[in-house]
């Protein structure tokens, strides 16, 4: 089986003309796919009209308990049940989890080093066979960034990494493909010049890019996630415009490429 495991941010879904865009070119996706969500902006601004302010550390989100409830209700809830809505209408048959459902994704408080993230979750173990299952019985996953520690406790965690750890864990029995789709057309040169895309990357091109800050913000955990996903035998990663996810689809260059070495070839 050949599996692809599209993300998209919540800089697309807060916009619901471009979120009923991609959602459309997702049920066109051909082939076994997952998709998986965040929703990060709309935490925020729900979370500061309720007196709740946003705490972000390295692309990460401080998650005490007051936060955990507004980004469980606004990923697992409010996002996670519109996204499953339309493509309902768009004749998936999609499911709506988080990682408690049906034990999807078991994760471990995060230990408090430097910094106290507070219910952030980092990722023991994927129920592969569940997907497998769901999958063969074409329905569609649809994950939110949400995960539990199988002891009643549910964590938040990045959906780039859920993205990034859904797609290593299942390559160890099929073909994995990842995508991240985001607001921007791909790794930036300049952030405000969309032609600037560097079209392949690597990680001596990234550690140089990271030096002169031209990476910054929140492309490092997410080139993080998919250096790692490569790494451990994902077959292919691309980041670019969720507009463009066909094309990328079809192989046509039209974002970044992720590659694990200066001669790698894809
Ligand atoms: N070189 C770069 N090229 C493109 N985007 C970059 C770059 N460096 C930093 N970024 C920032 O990273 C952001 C994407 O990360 P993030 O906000 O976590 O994405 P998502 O929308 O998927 O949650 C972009 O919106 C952009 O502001
Ligand atoms: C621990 C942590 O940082 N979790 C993320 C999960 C949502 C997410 O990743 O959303 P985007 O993809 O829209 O950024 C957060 O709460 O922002």
């Amino acid at each position: 089986m050949h599996v692809s495991i599209i993300k998209i941010g919540g800089n697309v879904i807060d916009f619901p003309e471009k979120l009923e865009e991609f959602l459309y070119l997702f049920s066109r996706f051909p082939g076994k796919k997952i998709l998986v969500h965040g929703g990060g902006v709309m935490a925020s601004k729900f979370g500061e009209s309720l007196g709740v302010m946003p705490q972000m550390v390295d692309g990460r989100r401080i998650t005490d308990k007051d936060t955990l409830d507004i980004v469980t209700m606004v990923y697992a809830g409010l996002i996670n049940k519109q996204i499953v809505a339309k493509l309902q209408a768009l004749k998936q048959n999609a499911l709506g989890m988080t990682g408690a459902d049906g034990n999807l994704i078991r994760a471990v408080k995060r230990p408090v080093k430097t910094i106290d993230y507070g219910f952030v979750g980092d990722i023991q173990e994927v129920n592969t066979d569940l997907i497998q299952t769901l999958l063969e019985n074409q329905i569609v996953p649809v994950v939110s960034a949400i995960t539990h520690d199988k002891n009643g406790q549910l964590l938040n965690t990045n959906a780039d990494s859920i993205a990034s750890e859904l797609a290593t864990s299942l390559s160890k029995k099929f073909k994995v493909d990842l995508y991240y789709c985001f607001n921007k057309p791909g790794v930036l040169i300049d952030e405000k010049n969309d032609h600037s895309i560097v079209p392949l990357i690597n990680e001596e091109i990234y550690a140089e890019l990271k030096k002169e800050n031209v990476i910054h913000s929140g492309m490092i955990p997410k080139l993080d996630n998919a250096f790692a996903a490569l790494h451990k035998g994902v077959h292919h990663v691309w980041i670019g415009k969720a507009e463009n996810l066909l094309l990328a689809a079809k192989g046509k260059l039209s974002g970044t490429t992720i590659q694990r070495h200066r001669y790698d070839l894809y």
